[in-house]
């Protein structure tokens, strides 16, 4: 008997926003340093539903804007339009396009907004230009702009290698989490070049992965450059089982239920911002539960 796989497709939820989740790495192991400087690493991804929400408005004409956005951000620099280039440039389309990013995830905070920015906006304007790339081909687009970009154009929780850009599928409980965002930002790119960072672990795999060892090499030398996020962690650490994503500067810890993700909430110090979120193995770009 045939096995019917459903195809998704990315899609606008009903108020016509394009959603751009945030992930968490819920381990990450740095194996070693390439020629070009960027990092060997094993992570593992999953999504939750806090989202940026993305809007595309038609042009007659062929430019490339940014109508809404981040402040810090200027327009040009922008992930959206940086991916908007690229597709262009990658498919020789001559459209034009107005985008409005309506922003929930704080940034440079380990979450991947901007490189989830950019691959709902590779999905979206794949299907508003027309111009028919598959998944694999935005995928290699993104990884382009950035190391996090392929996981969010593929839309599925994965285990990742390399630098990021080999994943493999996979299906993992989905807990409630408490996510702090320490008010910093952290430049990954000094992350990774602190002499003290670990860059030799042993590789591990899934089942090690599934029975516990979870461990994030960043944490460390995150904690040394930032007091601000050390402070948070102490506080998350004292709770629940407190973790740090990617390279920080958010750290997240899962929970039974989300009355006790709420109830931890409600505690955590007023001069840190929080949320809850559910993981989710689905991007909600691709609107499953
Ligand atoms: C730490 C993670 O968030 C884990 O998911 C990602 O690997 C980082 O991905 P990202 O923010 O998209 O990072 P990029 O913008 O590609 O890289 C920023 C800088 O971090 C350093 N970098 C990044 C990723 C990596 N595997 N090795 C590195 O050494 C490089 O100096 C790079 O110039
Ligand atoms: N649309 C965008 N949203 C957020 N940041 C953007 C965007 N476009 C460009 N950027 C730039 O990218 C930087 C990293 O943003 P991002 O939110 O992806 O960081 P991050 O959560 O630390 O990601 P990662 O986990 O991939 O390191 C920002 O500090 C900002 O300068």
């Amino acid at each position: 008997m045939a096995i019917l796989v459903p195809v998704l497709t990315p899609r606008p939820d009903t108020d016509g926003a394009w959603l751009a989740p945030a992930k968490l790495n819920l381990m990450l192991r740095v194996l070693g340093r390439r020629a070009d400087g960027y990092h060997r690493l094993q992570t593992v991804f999953q999504f939750v539903d806090r989202c940026d929400r993305l809007y595309f408005d038609h042009r007659d004409d062929s430019r490339i804007e940014r109508l809404e956005g981040p402040a810090e951000v200027p327009p040009e620099q922008d992930l959206v339009v940086r991916a908007a280039h690229a597709l262009a440039e990658a498919t020789g389309c001559r459209s034009g396009i107005s985008i409005r990013v309506d922003k929930h995830l704080p940034m440079g905070g380990g979450l991947g907004g901007g490189s989830s920015d950019a691959a709902t906006t590779l999905h979206a304007l794949n299907q508003l230009w027309g111009t028919g790339l598959s998944v694999e081909q935005l995928a290699e687009i993104g990884l382009r702009l950035g190391a996090d970009v392929p996981v969010f154009v593929r839309g599925a929780a994965a285990w990742g290698e390399g630098v990021g850009e080999t994943l493999v599928p996979v299906e993992l409980p989905t807990p409630w989490y408490l996510v702090l965002a320490p008010p910093c930002h952290v430049a990954t790119a000094a992350v990774f070049a602190d002499p003290g960072l670990t860059r030799d672990s042993a590789p591990i795999t899934l089942v090690d992965f599934l029975r516990g060892n979870a461990v994030n090499d960043c944490l460390r030398t995150v904690l040394d450059q930032y007091p601000i996020v050390r402070q948070a962690f102490d506080w998350l650490a004292d709770r629940a089982e407190a973790k740090l994503t990617g390279t920080g500067a958010c750290l997240f810890a899962a929970l039974p239920s989300q009355s006790e993700a709420d109830q931890l909430l409600a505690e955590v110090p007023d001069e840190i911002p929080a949320f809850v979120a559910r993981g989710r193995n689905r991007s909600p770009l691709f609107g499953v539960a």
